[in-house]
């Protein structure tokens, strides 16, 4: 089976050579790796990556489309999120990607507990986060090239880094001839694509995907799917929403969190 090279995920494995010259008796003494080891320590500490007490939801004044939803997704973990349509997919993302509040319960995403945390501390977590929204949310001036690069440029990694992973992967993505093109130009599914590029060039601790294969045919959704273990592989926690049952009985290997009547059902 053909895997996608961790090359253009790597950007950290070329950081880590680096450091590996930064050595002392008990291992990487380089700042930054010592900043990952405390990671590393905290995500082992807490185990879980993200955690819900009796998590409710409703928007506005109206009914509470989630209720007493309570789970915990353990670091390093792949998830399908399924339900049917209407119930609460999404809204279980926001609330996962810090995009709405609670209206009851208690979510911990990183160790945190949301309800605590400052609006000050909320952009460092959510910067570990990568989303694929189901309306993509792509930067209609930017090409695919400068849209997929955002996350890295934001936090400062070298141009000549950049330009070398954000065309590999959207090679990989199979949208190495619309490098160039800006979305309004791309088709559904190759927006598609290219939201899934942005969300995981900066291998995040956490991976969002809320229907990201809906606009591609089987043979892509599978090379998608491959991506995300890949990452996956490397450390991420995946979550995928999907209605795809063709995914779900292809990768069986992946426990469900299912969705029903506004109330989640693990391993169905
Ligand atoms: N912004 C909103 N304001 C009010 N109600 C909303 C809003 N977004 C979603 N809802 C309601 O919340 C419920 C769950 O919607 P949600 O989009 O989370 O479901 P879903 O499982 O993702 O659906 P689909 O698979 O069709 O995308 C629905 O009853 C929907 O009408």
């Amino acid at each position: 089976m053909c895997k996608p090279s961790e090359a253009f995920l790597g950007y950290r494995h070329k950081t880590a050579a680096t450091q590996a010259r930064w050595t002392n008796k008990d291992g990487p003494c380089h700042p930054s790796a010592r900043l990952e080891k405390a990671k590393v320590r905290n995500n082992r500490r807490g185990e879980h990556i993200i955690r819900f007490d009796s998590v409710g939801l409703r928007y506005g004044l109206g009914p509470e489309v989630l209720r007493d939803i309570s789970f915990a997704l353990p670091s390093g973990s792949f998830h399908f999120l399924t339900g049917s349509s209407g119930a609460g997919k999404s809204s279980l993302m926001r609330l996962m990607y810090l995009g709405l509040r609670p209206t009851r319960g208690r979510v911990v995403l990183f160790d945190k507990d949301i309800a605590m945390t400052r609006r000050y501390e909320l952009p460092a977590l959510r910067r570990r986060i990568g989303v694929v929204f189901q309306d993509f949310r792509l930067l209609d001036h930017l090409s695919a090239m400068d849209n997929v690069a955002l996350p890295l440029r934001v936090r400062g990694v070298k141009e000549s880094e950049v330009r070398k992973h954000v065309p590999e992967l959207l090679n990989w993505v199979g949208l190495s001839e619309q490098i160039n093109a800006k979305p309004p130009t791309l088709s559904g599914g190759q927006k598609q694509r290219v939201a899934i590029a942005r969300a995981v060039i900066g291998r995040p601790d956490l991976l969002l995907a809320d229907e990201p294969t809906g606009n591609v045919d089987d043979h892509i959704a599978m090379r998608l799917l491959h991506l995300f273990e890949e990452l996956n592989r490397l450390g991420t926690t995946v979550v995928i929403a999907t209605h795809n049952q063709f995914l779900v009985d292809r990768f069986t290997q992946y426990p469900r969190l299912h969705i029903d009547r506004g109330t989640v059902v693990e391993g169905e």
